[in-house]
């Protein structure tokens, strides 16, 4: 249980922990790359751990030292077949982008996850895993996890992703290296593009145009990486101070690649005063320290074109509108609905139980600003996003708020209870 109660402001200079899409690519894309790659600032949440496990299974030797990884990557085709089942846990990435990497394999495997991963949706890639050749089988006619993929010999090919995803478009690029011929992927809206860039580092020929990526069968070569700060879980922190008039908060050494950084644009626009500095470049991947500077926020529209640049901070972005001066209405965000709980009804449940005034609306939810927030308990629903954004909630609550089956956390920010405490004046 967690418990977190009303502050006086955020202030404080702090780091957050890797990112989590980058530290399962790395791990990824070092296994099937040619020599050893050495992985600095890699997340050790569960997620992660999960696909630490699921390639070790699959023969590649990953050495943990002082926080540094070491994988002796094997090339594309050095992956062995697994003894058993592997688990993603409670991964959709990891499920999904192996997905990809064993439909290429000379060998049958069988994934499987938690409960909240066994009924996420599948189908969405085994269709185009399919189209290329793939065997991929499932539950519910390859709808639900366990999956079971038989590699078999690729073809390229061209799709159109029906909602912007990066798990859809990654598992298919990811395939494309074991293809005869280019894969092309092509998306409405950009989701992250984590995969293709770090594909080219690891020496992947990529083209690229507008919403369209290409990639043809490529050699990769191993790579040292070092991981940024996850910006999704520097969000919860960013929120809060945005939130509380006076905070002051510095969060450093964060991933503020375009296609991640909906976050900064919504606090902006809600009033907050951010500003990034000390921009770097590593591995691809853009790089700051953020500063945020807390005011009396104001309700905004996040609508579909924004969705796939914040998709995990939603839960923590419509938790701070209820302190927002009038309305803020989240729409096109039906993706909620398949992550580890369908976090439009989580949220609105929960947020609905401390007192918040909040409608859910067929794609997303209204929140109606300047609502009192109660004391009260809460439940995470094992969902490591619900129970980290009423973290936040309690913070700007006028009484206590019990988070329960807040363990979940560990799922991609261990450490958040410690870094909360830090930054917490009362
Ligand atoms: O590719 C990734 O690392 C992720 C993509 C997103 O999911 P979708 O691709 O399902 O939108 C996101 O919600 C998830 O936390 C991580
Ligand atoms: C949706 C998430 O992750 P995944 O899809 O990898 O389970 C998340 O971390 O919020």
């Amino acid at each position: 249980m967690l418990i977190t109660s009303k502050v006086s402001k955020i202030q404080g200079k702090i780091k957050v922990p890797g990112d989590k899409s980058i530290s399962h690519r790395a791990i990824m894309l070092a296994s099937i790359s040619e020599g050893k790659s050495v992985i600095d600032g890699f997340l050790f949440g569960e997620d992660c751990l999960s696909t630490v496990s699921c390639f070790r299974k699959l023969g590649i030797s990953i050495n943990i030292n002082e926080g540094q990884i070491e994988v002796e990557g094997k090339g594309l085709y050095g992956l062995s077949e697994p003894e058993d089942i592997l688990d993603a846990g409670n991964s959709g990435t990891t499920m999904r982008l192996m997905t990809g990497i064993l439909a290429g394999q000379s060998f049958l495997s069988i994934i499987t996850g938690d409960d909240s991963l066994r009924k996420r949706p599948m189908e969405r890639i085994a269709l185009p895993l399919r189209k290329m050749g793939a065997s991929i089988n499932g539950r519910k006619g390859g709808k639900l996890a366990p999956v079971v993929i038989e590699g078999k010999n690729l073809e390229g090919i061209e799709y159109i992703l029906p909602v912007s995803s990066a798990q859809i478009k990654s598992a298919v690029l990811l395939a494309g290296l074991y293809a005869d011929g280019e894969t092309t992927v092509e998306e409405d809206v950009q989701s992250r593009d984590h995969t293709e860039k770090m594909l080219e580092f690891f020496g992947a020929k990529i083209t690229k145009d507008n919403n369209r990526v290409t990639v043809s069968p490529s050699v990769l070569k191993a790579q040292n990486i070092t991981v940024p700060g996850d910006i999704s879980s520097a969000a919860f922190f960013m929120a809060a101070a945005a939130a509380i008039p006076g905070s002051y908060l510095i969060i450093e050494g964060v991933g503020i690649n375009q296609t991640r950084s909906g976050i900064i644009d919504v606090l902006t626009e809600m009033g907050a005063k951010i500003q990034v500095e000390n921009i770097k470049h590593s591995g691809g991947e853009e790089i700051g320290d953020i500063h945020i500077e807390g005011v009396n926020l104001k309700g905004v529209n996040i609508s579909k074109a924004i969705i796939p640049r914040l998709i995990d901070e939603i839960p923590v972005l419509a938790v701070i509108a209820a302190k927002a001066e009038g309305i803020t209405r989240i729409t096109g965000a039906e993706e909620l609905k398949v992550k580890e709980t369908n976090r439009i009804s989580t949220m609105v449940s929960e947020m609905k139980k401390v007192g918040i005034e909040v409608n859910e609306l067929p794609d997303g939810m209204e929140i109606i600003g300047g609502s009192k927030i109660n004391g009260g308990t809460v439940e995470s629903h094992g969902d490591h996003r619900v129970a980290m954004a009423m973290a936040i909630c309690g913070l700007l609550a006028d009484e206590p708020i019990k988070i329960l089956g807040n363990e979940c956390i560990d799922i991609s920010f261990p450490d958040f209870e410690n870094i909360l405490k830090s930054v917490c004046s009362y």
